[in-house]
């Protein structure tokens, strides 16, 4: 029997053009639009997973790449269990730009020990960074990693497994009842407890 421990909210970032929508569409709807339009603010799917025995609904925020249609941005950030980070690994530019990405990450995230990954999207084109470069960088900044392609579906679930199995695996970050200053050693590492909210 699969338990139900929550709510949690999973934030894609990263400069326009990436495939962040791709990745949420791809993962969500199990399609891919070759013409998909720039999200203007943000947008929201919310999606069920079952990880490890346990039943966990994902609020997956996808977030504006352009500066001018991000507003609001410490709300996205607010509460969020999980961040997916996104570059595409045939323009090195926005593996470039990681560094300001994460600057904003450390800025707004509230939950300070949020699940970190980094995407490296795109595999289906003519790379302009190495597998390698992103595992370093993931690693140094102490991100999970990943590479995929919303086009062909490569990698998208494991993705978002990984992100949530990790998530699991760090109950303070959901469960109410967990205090993160005191250890007990009678406690599992599974599914109990309180709800989250993803707002
Ligand atoms: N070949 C290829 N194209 C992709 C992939 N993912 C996304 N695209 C295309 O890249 C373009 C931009 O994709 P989006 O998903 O809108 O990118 P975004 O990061 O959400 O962009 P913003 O909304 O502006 O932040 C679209 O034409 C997509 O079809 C991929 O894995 N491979």
């Amino acid at each position: 029997m699969s338990s139900h421990i929550g709510t949690f909210k999973i934030l894609i970032i990263g400069d326009s053009g990436i495939g962040k929508s791709s990745l949420m569409m791809r993962f969500v709807d199990g399609m891919f639009d070759p013409e998909i339009s720039a999200t203007i603010g943000v947008d929201f799917k919310v999606k069920t997973l079952n990880v490890e025995g346990n039943n966990v609904k994902l609020a997956i925020w996808d977030t504006a790449g352009q500066e001018k249609f991000r507003t609001l941005t410490p709300s996205y950030y607010r509460g969020a269990h999980g961040v997916i980070l996104v570059y595409d690994t045939s323009v090195r530019q926005t593996f470039a730009n990681l560094d300001t990405w994460r600057q904003e990450i450390d800025t707004y995230i509230t939950k300070q020990n949020a699940v970190r990954m980094l995407v490296g999207n795109k595999i289906d084109k003519t790379r302009d960074v190495q597998r390698e470069e992103g595992e370093r960088y993931a690693r140094t900044h102490k991100m999970l990693f990943i590479e995929s392609s919303a086009k062909t579906e490569e990698g998208v679930q494991d993705a978002f497994e990984e992100l949530v199995t990790k998530i699991v695996q760090t109950p303070e970050l959901w469960d109410a009842s967990y205090q993160s200053d005191r250890v007990d050693l009678n406690r599992g590492g599974g599914a109990a407890g309180g709800a989250c909210s993803y707002c």
